[in-house]
């Protein structure tokens, strides 16, 4: 694959609602837009999900930063790859920093289909016309609010309704939610927040008819999740928990869990999604794409992984209106009736606003690649 040249666009764009979850609550976003550009004047992008703080994973805005400009991008000038399945491969000289790896990796991959002349769904072996979705509901100030977001959203049509829970705020939150809509689908995502400890109380979950509940204990633990597991009966999802294809082999050997989140970002890409998708497929583990308040370009390689089979479960997305005042793709997302379609255009499928684009750069650097 001929690549040029590489450009990092540092944004900053503030979300219309801050989001809270049991490790503290987001109000802006700073990340890269990476932009990768071929010999024929095709352009792919790319997302960095990394936060400007290490709280969900020890990645952060800057740590993308430094691996991208340091390693990341002279690997790929020292080097030629054919496809973007190469990458992964290419990468694994250097350990961890999936945030940065899935960035530059997805725009690569966005590329390649443009090259092709085929949708990113297509190039990943997605099938999907449409994929369902769900909301995230960030913890809130009051009880009302809670109940009358939900109330909105399930109007708006969203297949599931997922809520942050945290110690203190968890069983009767749940039961005043539970008696307020009784056949509301609704998992509980609780971000790391609990031990084992709390054993009594995570089993009280398996009075509400959770979907799931999205990892319980500590985000680096598999063997306490097993040990929960055998206890509740609420299907454990694992999230922060699973960085790579290896993680969720071990996951399913312990028993870990009964459904995983998928994270391009947090499993270094979507080469390595597409293989955990398929192990999770093979292993008949039902799977679904996880958000991470992304803007236009992350939502929407996130629309083309979840065109994928074993995506049976609603995906963490609403629409770009929900997230940003003006996002930088155009058409924005939309959900319609709680789906969202899958473009069959080449790429990515949208286009970037490049004025929205230039509103929110705070900073703009080029690498040249190949010649
Ligand atoms: O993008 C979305 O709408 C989902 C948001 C979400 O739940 C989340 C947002 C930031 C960090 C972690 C998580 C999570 O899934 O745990
Ligand atoms: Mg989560």
């Amino acid at each position: 694959m001929p690549i040029q040249k590489i450009v990092l666009h540092k944004l900053k764009m503030r979300l219309n609602k801050p989001f809270s979850t049991s490790f503290g609550t987001i109000n802006d976003k700073e990340f890269f837009i990476i932009e990768a550009i071929d010999d024929e004047g095709n352009h792919g992008f790319g997302e960095s999900v990394a936060f400007t703080t290490p709280w969900y994973t020890e990645e952060t805005t800057e740590t993308c930063f430094h691996i991208l400009q340091n390693f990341l991008i002279p690997l790929l000038r020292e080097n030629k790859i054919t496809h973007p399945n190469d990458i992964s491969q290419l990468f694994s000289v250097i350990k961890r920093n999936n945030m940065a790896k899935a960035a530059i990796e997805g725009a690569i991959w966005d590329l390649h289909a443009k090259r092709q002349g085929i949708s990113l769904a297509q190039a990943l072996g997605g099938k999907r016309e449409w994929i369902d979705v769900g909301v995230a509901i960030g913890i809130q100030p009051t009880m009302k609010d809670l109940l009358h977001t939900i109330e909105r959203h399930m109007e708006a049509g969203f297949k599931r309704i997922k809520l942050k829970i945290k110690p203190g705020q968890d069983i009767e939150v749940l039961r005043e939610v539970r008696q307020a809509f009784p056949y509301v689908p609704i998992m509980a995502d609780a971000n790391s927040a609990y031990t084992l400890k709390d054993i009594a109380l995570l089993k009280e979950l398996d009075a509400f008819d959770l979907m799931m509940v999205e990892q319980p204990l500590a985000h680096d633990d598999i063997v306490d999740h097993a040990t929960l597991q055998r206890k509740i009966n609420t299907p454990i999802c694992l999230d922060e928990s699973i960085h790579s294809f290896d993680d969720v082999r071990h996951a399913i050997a312990l028993g870990s869990c009964k459904i995983i989140n998928i994270k391009t970002g947090r499993v270094g890409g979507l080469t390595e999604a597409v293989r955990i998708h398929d192990l999770c497929r093979d292993n008949e583990i039902p799977v679904w794409c996880g958000g991470m308040l992304e803007a236009g370009v992350g939502r929407v390689q996130n629309i083309a992984l979840a065109a994928l089979a074993q995506f049976t479960l609603p995906a963490d997305m609403a629409g770009s209106a929900h997230y940003w005042e003006k996002d930088i793709i155009f058409p924005e997302v939309v959900v319609e009736d709680g789906r969202v379609k899958v473009p069959d255009r080449p790429g990515i499928g949208y286009e970037i606003d490049r004025n929205a684009l230039e509103q929110f750069t705070v900073q703009k650097m080029e690498f040249h690649i190949h010649s």
